[in-house]
């Protein structure tokens, strides 16, 4: 990015939970200014500090307290390169895709085209090459596109744990099996979430769809992309090894943060030792820090030596929940390693992934943005 320009963006589904952490993130983003915002038209064409609630630790931006919420429609957002989306699912898919269709980009949070074999499911410390899939999602739309496309990240449970699968597939090449539990937080059922008659006091095992979304997604962003026949790039979901994952999901009474406890085996054998993984761990460094995206964590994974961590209430907000940390690394007796998780699933889980996506995006030269933008 030239130095002194600025993109403009949107956000919708600006009032939720995911909503109001993009807010807070691009209220101060060196690139990126915040032109429009939008929800449902419960909210729409009211200011957004009056129809909002507002559940973040710092105030509302000043920039965007006196906003005036949107309709969700292309038409309001025409100034806009970018929108990043934190709608509810059940109205993400056509709206996207009207966004898309007016040749805008879209970076979503949302589940609807995590599954489209031409829309890349980018978890931005992991795989940024699969936003080379885009000039095929472009050209297969009719009409072909030439700015607008759909990007998604991953459920925030798989963002988490495929942080250090990545890492330790790339030190000690392919993960054949996983298990993973996890502790969700509350705050990822966005808001008012469960009842507290439901959580407090209590732990869930039941979170409707996040298991399977686990077990797949974990496949195709951990794969390659392949030519196909006829020169179209189509996703390898085994690229690297025929991977099994076996997820179990729990809703805990936690406000933000998901722990997940992970045990992995290696194809290689002997595998590695855990003073071996804690290293690889350590030196990890994503293609989104050595390109310079400013919304990437200085440490993508932080490493705990204390048998007690990491833990949600004090590790979730270090480097304002960009990372992720790993502690307990240790000999697993029925696969080889096993670890404990933490990512702050509204931050990497959501709202920070997305942004991290664009900023790749950027700086692959993927968003040009318009005249007026600069
Ligand atoms: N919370 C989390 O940790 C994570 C969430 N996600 C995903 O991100 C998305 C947002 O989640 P979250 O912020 O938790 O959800 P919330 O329920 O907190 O917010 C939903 C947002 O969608 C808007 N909306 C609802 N209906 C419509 C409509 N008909 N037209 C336009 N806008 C509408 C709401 O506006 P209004 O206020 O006007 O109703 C609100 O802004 C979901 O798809 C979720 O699955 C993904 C990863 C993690
Ligand atoms: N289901 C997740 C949050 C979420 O919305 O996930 P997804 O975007 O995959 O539906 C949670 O409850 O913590």
């Amino acid at each position: 990015m030239q130095e002194g320009s600025q993109i403009k963006v949107g956000v919708l589904g600006a009032t939720g939970t995911v909503g109001q952490r993009f807010l807070t993130l691009l209220s101060s983003h060196p690139w990126f200014t915040i032109d429009a915002i939008g929800a449902s038209s419960r909210s729409a064409n009211q200011k957004y500090y009056k129809v909002v609630k507002w559940k973040q630790t710092t105030p509302i931006p000043a920039g965007v307290r006196d906003m005036i919420v949107k309709e969700c429609l292309p038409a309001n957002f025409s100034d806009c390169d970018i929108v990043f989306s934190g709608l509810d699912a059940d109205v993400a898919g056509d709206i996207e895709a009207d966004f898309r269709s007016a040749e805008i980009a879209v970076f979503s949070n949302a589940k609807n085209y995590r599954r489209d074999p031409h829309v890349p499911l980018i978890v931005p410390l992991v795989n940024p090459s699969h936003l080379a899939i885009i000039p095929q999602q472009r050209s297969l739309h009719t009409p072909p596109l030439s700015k607008g496309f759909i990007v998604t990240n991953a459920n925030c449970s798989t963002t988490g744990y495929v942080v250090p699968l990545a890492a330790l597939e790339k030190a000690f090449g392919p993960i054949e099996a996983c298990m993973v539990t996890t502790m969700q937080a509350i705050s990822g059922a966005g808001y008012p979430g469960l009842p507290s008659m439901d959580i407090i006091d209590n732990v869930v095992p039941y979170i409707s769809g996040e298991e399977e979304k686990m077990e797949w997604e974990t496949l195709k962003i951990l794969g390659g992309i392949t030519d196909s026949d006829g020169g179209l790039k189509a996703f390898d979901m085994h690229a690297r090894h025929p991977l099994r994952v076996s997820a179990s999901c729990n809703r805990v009474p936690v406000i933000d943060g998901h722990t997940e406890c992970v045990s992995i085996r290696f194809a290689k054998r002997p595998p590695p030792s855990p003073q071996q993984v804690r290293e690889a761990l350590v030196a990890f460094t994503p293609d989104a820090q050595a390109l310079g995206c400013p919304s990437a964590p200085r440490h993508a994974i932080v490493v705990h030596e204390e048998p007690d961590r990491p833990q949600p209430r004090l590790d979730r907000y270090y480097q304002d929940g960009s990372g992720v940390h790993v502690g307990r690394v240790r000999q697993c007796q029925v696969l080889d390693i096993k670890f404990v998780l933490l990512a702050n699933n509204v931050s990497i889980g959501a709202a920070t992934s997305s942004i991290i996506n664009a900023e790749l995006a950027v700086i692959k030269g993927v968003i040009n943005p318009t005249a007026g933008s600069t």
